[in-house]
């Protein structure tokens, strides 16, 4: 577990994919039926689909809502003025490796208006394909304004700063090495308790949704274990304010305003709602033998595509772990991948490179682009004594891994000013030729 130097305000509810019940009135769930004449409390009933309603039981998702007046309820949605738009039609898809330096943090910016696209791919409307994303702000978003992506789940994923999140289904906070999934259509609002923040995101345009990778022969435990997965408890707020609702949608953002809160609901029952994790809870594995396994051991939430064993994306850490391979290359071996790798860095170092990826930077190893250690971290390890090592102390790296060849935006190859221009030059022109022919006798 990771110790946090911000307390935790709230209380959770436990367990991926559980069905749970959330009240923060007592009685305020009707019993034994969804839809009644008259819900208790005189709320209204409100039904959130998560999935199709015809989906097989084991991947149907919804979440029954009871609150002070229906979502329905707001004057038209209009196109924000701002001209910003996260279409994934204006991407470039790179071959070369590319990577970021530290992203600067727009401190007068808003978690939403300080959101930017930097890679993705396929089509929103058709619900195909990924964005990532980079937020970066010093302002808490105004308590009357609530946000939600209307084209996908998004896990964030906190580099710098706690978020005090207000959602929908209650409060959830989240700092540093947590994680937090806010499904699609699920209004939130982002306060900022320890000033300004800054992290990354993976929205997924499908159906699918993130879901715990299956175990295989390791068995019933490991990995990311659904106990340790949190959801927020009910939590309302009254208010007959004008409030502002802003979505993304296919890539645009509109807003509407209403005289209630996004945030009126007092009781839910379900399991489509938003979660938390603790990546210092993640369960590491590796080889006790010999040789780097696949980074998929270290998968910690994946959206399946419809080709087994595929992912449209996987969220993967690299947490610190002990290292005791024998006769064994140990950093990640030199590799072209039919997936596309994204990277970037919470806090610390990362085993494959000695130096130029920092925390709060990124890389992305585009389909096919060949990459691995840079050339010292590959010396050293061709050379050291090969004794039980910790890697990664005090450091968190992670990867977004797709099976989409992604597309970069002009902000990520120009105006946010970070590409590193000799990243490739610089980590693999200096590695060394061993090749030795042998002597003929
Ligand atoms: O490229 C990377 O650094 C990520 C990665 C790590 C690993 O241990 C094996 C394969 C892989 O792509
Ligand atoms: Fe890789």
């Amino acid at each position: 577990m990771t110790s946090f130097s911000t307390p935790d305000p709230y209380t959770y509810h436990n367990g991926f994919n559980s069905h749970f019940e959330s009240e923060s009135i007592p009685n305020s769930l009707p019993v034994a039926c969804n839809s009644p004449q008259k819900p208790p409390l005189g709320l209204y009933a409100e039904k959130l689909s998560g999935s199709a309603f015809t989906a097989p039981r084991h991947s149907n998702k919804q979440t029954w809502l009871y609150r002070i007046l229906p979502s329905a309820s707001h004057i038209p949605f209009t196109l924000q003025t701002s001209t910003r738009s996260f279409s994934t039609e204006k991407l470039t898809p790179l071959p070369n490796q590319l990577r970021w330096d530290p992203f600067d943090i727009n401190k007068s910016a808003t978690f939403l208006t300080g959101l930017q696209l930097v890679a993705g791919a396929g089509d929103i409307p058709t619900k195909n394909g990924i964005g990532i994303y980079i937020y970066s702000c010093g302002q808490s978003m105004p308590e009357t304004e609530a946000f939600y992506s209307a084209d996908g789940d998004m896990l964030i994923v906190p580099q710098e700063g706690d978020l005090d999140v207000r959602t929908e289904l209650g409060r959830i906070y989240v700092r540093p090495s947590e994680i937090l999934v806010i499904p699609r259509g699920i209004r939130y609002n982002v306060a900022l308790p320890t000033g300004q923040a800054r992290g990354y995101i993976l929205e997924s345009f499908t159906p699918q949704h993130f879901e715990l990778p299956e175990l295989g022969p390791i068995g019933s435990n490991g990995l990311a274990n659904p106990r340790d997965f949190q959801i927020p408890k009910a939590d309302y707020v009254d208010s007959q304010e004008t409030h502002t609702v802003i979505t993304k949608f296919a890539g645009a953002f509109y807003e509407a305003k209403q005289n209630h809160s996004p945030f009126d609901v007092v009781s839910w029952h379900g399991n489509y709602y938003p979660f938390k994790y603790d990546l210092g809870r993640f369960n590491t594995i590796g080889t006790i033998s010999y040789d780097h396994p696949d980074p998929s051991i270290f998968t910690v939430l994946t959206v399946p595509s419809s080709l087994p064993g595929t992912a449209i994306a996987d969220f993967v850490v690299f947490p610190p772990r002990w290292l005791v391979g024998e006769n064994t290359f140990r950093p990640p071996w030199y590799h072209r991948n039919c997936m596309s790798e994204f990277m970037g860095l919470i806090k610390g170092g990362y085993d494959a490179k000695a130096s130029g990826f920092n925390p709060g930077g990124a890389s992305l190893h585009n389909v096919m682009a060949g990459h691995g250690p840079d050339a010292e971290t590959a010396e050293k390890a061709s050379e050291c004594p090969l004794n039980p090592a910790k890697v990664g102390e005090g450091s968190l790296a992670f990867m977004f891994e797709s099976v989409f060849m992604v597309g970069v935006t002009d902000w990520g190859v120009q105006k946010c000013g970070k590409v590193q221009e000799d990243y490739n030059v610089e980590s693999w022109t200096g590695v060394k030729r061993r090749f030795e022919v042998p002597k003929k006798e």
